[in-house]
């Protein structure tokens, strides 16, 4: 009997909606031969009868593998091959670059760009590398990674492309796309975004051909707190369209945004539809959502429906997932549409401006800090930073301090996401994200066991065994887990206030207090026996700097 794994077909939220989690038992040899995309989809839509959006997400039961690449993973180690190639070389001629071009051209075409475009992105970098002067002090690998990163940018439409706005009445943004990619979703997100900038919006269900859809968008325009304007399904959505923009003009609303039906593949209806949708509303916007994990076939995508209809631009979507990068990089290229916007997971909050230059580091594995601190700066307000800095340098960080940061970065996006966006933490494996994700649960369980004092003086805990074993006990977890936390948060706020410090200039402070001495002696002293003092001096235990992970040694 073959060997089988179960395969539970989790749902995202807004499917949920629609239908329940579908499991099923799938032969190993079946996943084995299928590369990952293909089985995911073969085997959803081989259940569901009807191909899915790539949204669903699986996972293998038992000591399964939890699928998930990431985003450029692929690509940026490809290209990184290429800088390899040049280790040694003094200056860049016709010989040298003949290797690291072809590991070029080899990563972008594994990353799913088309054929032409990558072939005029050889050559455009060929052609810049040997005309490029030696500039002294510069390595040759170095060289090539800017030209690479200025030809991204350029390939990626230069600069942002944001919203335009009308100039008088309602701004009329359309949404088009095929069944799954997220429109929908995008609907409910570009809401959100637009709230953020202080703009009224109404949402406009036009997808009069499934129900669900209309009440997929009710549920989400509530979620976000924009009114959805709908007809139901029986009213074409032309009309509903032209009725919600007298609405929206009525109610003084800046800006609408109009969800259409979606189809496997384009059809004439489908486009005879949106071409009387235009017409009826003559739309600022028209834009075209598209799955980044369809790759380049989302760049064709958009040039159909741009001569098909006219498009001003394309919002690529789940660029959260195992997508290679493909469509990201051949959308402007190929039908000259920018791509306005990015979607990185189901969250309100998961999309973004798309930014060419921004994107382009994140695929040389150099991360995205300007995004990371637009992301911190949205969730971290400045007094929280004035009152953590001063805790600090008071060394009066505290579990309640722990927790909020945690919940901080938690608001920024997935743990992957928020790494991917620090420079240089592109080798962090999804193993280990997950690994740090676990940890961080792990956590949280014994800071929501302490009291509130215990919070905020976790000298209540370091002094006191019972509390600390109340705690194991209320968080299931050992006594010495408890220990080991409090150890780390005084390692924590040593650390911390001495970065502070040198920072500011300051002299690093002295060693540990008492606390630490007496942590470490119940460590080691069987229950109820007397606690040995340590001298102030002594530094902790190695063994509490290697419990929190590594922690910089003394
Ligand atoms: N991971 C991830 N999932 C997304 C993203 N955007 C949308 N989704 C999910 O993709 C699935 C389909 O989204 P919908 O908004 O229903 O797609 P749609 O295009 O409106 O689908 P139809 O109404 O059938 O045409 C949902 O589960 C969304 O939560 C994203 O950026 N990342």
């Amino acid at each position: 009997m073959e060997a089988t794994t179960t395969l539970t077909l989790s749902s995202s939220p807004a499917i949920a909606a629609r239908r329940s989690p579908v499991r099923a038992t799938i032969s190993q040899s079946h996943l084995r031969h299928c590369p990952v995309r293909t089985s995911r989809l073969h085997v959803a839509q081989s259940l569901a009868s009807r191909p899915l959006s790539s949204g669903w997400r699986w996972r293998r039961r038992g000591s399964g593998l939890v699928v998930r690449a990431e985003t450029f993973g692929q690509l940026t180690t490809g290209l990184e091959s290429a800088w390899n190639k040049l280790r040694g070389v003094d200056v860049l001629t016709k010989e040298t670059i003949v290797e690291p071009m072809r590991d070029i051209r080899r990563a972008l075409l594994e990353a799913d760009v088309s054929l032409p475009v990558v072939r005029r992105f050889v050559s455009s970098v060929s052609e810049k590398a040997l005309g490029s002067d030696v500039i002294r002090g510069i390595r040759p690998e170095q060289q090539l990674v800017k030209i690479v990163h200025d030809e991204l940018v350029q390939l990626m439409g230069g600069e942002v492309s944001d919203l335009v706005f009308a100039k008088t009445g309602p701004t009329v943004i359309l949404l088009a796309g095929l069944q799954g990619v997220g429109k929908t979703t995008v609907c409910a997100k570009l809401a959100f975004y637009l709230k953020k900038l202080g703009k009224s919006c109404m949402l406009v269900a036009a997808d009069v051909y499934r129900p669900a859809a209309i009440d997929q968008l009710t549920v989400l325009g509530e979620q976000v707190g924009v009114p959805v304007y709908s007809e139901g399904t029986t009213a074409k959505p032309a009309e509903i369209t032209k009725n919600a923009m007298e609405e929206a003009k009525r109610n003084n609303i800046d800006a609408i945004v109009v969800d259409t039906a979606g189809r496997l593949q384009i059809d004439k209806t489908m486009m005879v539809e949106l071409k009387e949708v235009k017409k009826s509303v003559n739309p600022t916007e028209i834009l075209l959502v598209v799955d980044a994990m369809t790759g380049q076939e989302a760049a064709a995508l958009v040039t159909t429906f741009n001569i098909e209809i006219g498009i001003s631009g394309a919002i690529l979507t789940k660029l959260d997932g195992d997508s290679r990068g493909g469509a990201a990089l051949s959308v402007k290229e190929v039908s000259g549409k920018p791509i306005k916007f990015v979607g990185r997971g189901e969250r309100m909050e998961d999309l973004e401006l798309f930014y060419p230059d921004r994107m382009a580091q994140r695929v040389l594995g150099m991360g995205d800090v300007l995004s990371f601190v637009e992301k911190a700066q949205e969730v971290v307000r400045q007094e929280d930073t004035t009152e953590l800095q001063k805790k600090i340098m008071s060394a009066k960080f505290d579990f309640n301090d722990f927790l909020k940061q945690t919940q901080n970065v938690a608001k920024m996006g997935s743990m992957s996401r928020v790494i991917g966006m620090i420079p240089g933490m592109n080798k962090v494996t999804p193993a280990q994200i997950r690994e740090a994700e676990k940890r961080l649960a792990f956590v949280e369980s014994m800071i929501n066991a302490m009291t509130a004092e215990e919070k905020e003086k976790p000298e209540l805990l370091a002094e006191s065994r019972e509390r600390r074993i109340r705690v194991a006990e209320e968080s299931e977890k050992t006594e010495q887990e408890v220990s080991q936390l409090v150890a780390q948060l005084f390692q924590m706020r040593a650390q911390m206030k001495k970065l502070m410090g040198m920072m500011q200039g300051q002299e690093a402070i002295a060693g540990m207090g008492d606390l630490m001495d007496s942590l470490n002696a119940d460590e080691k002293a069987p229950p109820g026996t007397a606690r040995r003092r340590r001298r102030r001096s002594e530094p902790p235990r190695q063994r509490e700097l290697d419990a929190v992970g590594g922690a910089s040694r003394p």
